[in-house]
């Protein structure tokens, strides 16, 4: 995927990384993520289980200790959807401006709480895009202050919605922000955000 740098934060470094870096790391988050929903589908016997275990036990292994968070590329790869890192759905960011953002995300049954997705795993979502949309076009840093979230109608698993972001107001170093994630133009959950722009950025 090549960077549009419209789409990415103002302290984006895509330098982080070689091309080559990024897409065999991207491939194995990829994996993880797809290693996340398998065991979360399945219903495995136990020897199938013990092996499953053993083979993500030597995955880890191979991985070490890790580096220090400060060289780490999981939540970095800015141009990657979910940002390379597992936790978060993968969100894909289409569109940001100066005031608005659009972006999709498809939800699996490892964000799934009772047949509809998880109500903590949809701020993970609204935290993103609108974190995306309070940093971008040359805003400062800014972190989440306040988030409010509206369950309209449960969000399905499996199927793409679309989320919508935009800056409502500007006071001083405060952002204030509204999403909603839509499906055929309904909305199912909604979110009142408050960013504020750090005094000195710490990274
Ligand atoms: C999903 C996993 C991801 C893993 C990623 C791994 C690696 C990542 C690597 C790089 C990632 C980089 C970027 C990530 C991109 C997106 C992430 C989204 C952003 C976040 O996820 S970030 C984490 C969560 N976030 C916090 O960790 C904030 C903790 N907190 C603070 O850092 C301070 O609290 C701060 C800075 C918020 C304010 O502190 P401060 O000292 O600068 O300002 P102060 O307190 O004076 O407030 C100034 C004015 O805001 C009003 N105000 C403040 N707080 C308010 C509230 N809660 N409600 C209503 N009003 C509030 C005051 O009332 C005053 O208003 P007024 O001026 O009118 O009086």
């Amino acid at each position: 995927m090549s960077a549009d740098s419209r789409l990415l934060p103002s302290y984006a470094d895509l330098s982080i990384a070689s091309p080559a870096e990024r897409r065999s790391f991207n491939a194995l988050v990829d994996a993880l993520r797809d290693a996340q929903e398998a065991v979360t589908r399945s219903r495995p016997s136990e020897s199938a289980a013990r092996r499953a275990a053993a083979l993500l036990s030597e995955a880890a292994e191979l991985l070490g200790e890790g580096v220090p968070d400060s060289e780490q590329l999981a939540g970095r790869l800015w141009d990657e959807p979910g940002r390379a890192q597992a936790l978060a759905p993968p969100l894909y960011i289409d569109d940001v401006d100066g005031t608005s953002a659009r972006g999709r995300v498809t939800f699996s049954r490892f964000h799934a709480g009772v047949r509809t997705v998880h109500g903590g795993a949809l701020p993970l979502v609204f935290d993103e895009i609108m974190g995306r949309l309070a940093t971008t076009s040359g805003k400062p840093f800014a972190r989440t202050a306040h988030l409010t979230i509206d369950y309209r109608a449960g969000v399905p698993v499996d199927t793409e919605v679309e989320v919508f972001a935009r800056v409502k107001r500007v006071e001083g170093r405060k952002l204030f922000l509204s999403s909603e994630l839509c499906l055929d133009g309904t909305v199912l959950t909604e979110c009142q955000g408050l960013w504020v722009q750090i005094r000195e950025d710490p990274r």
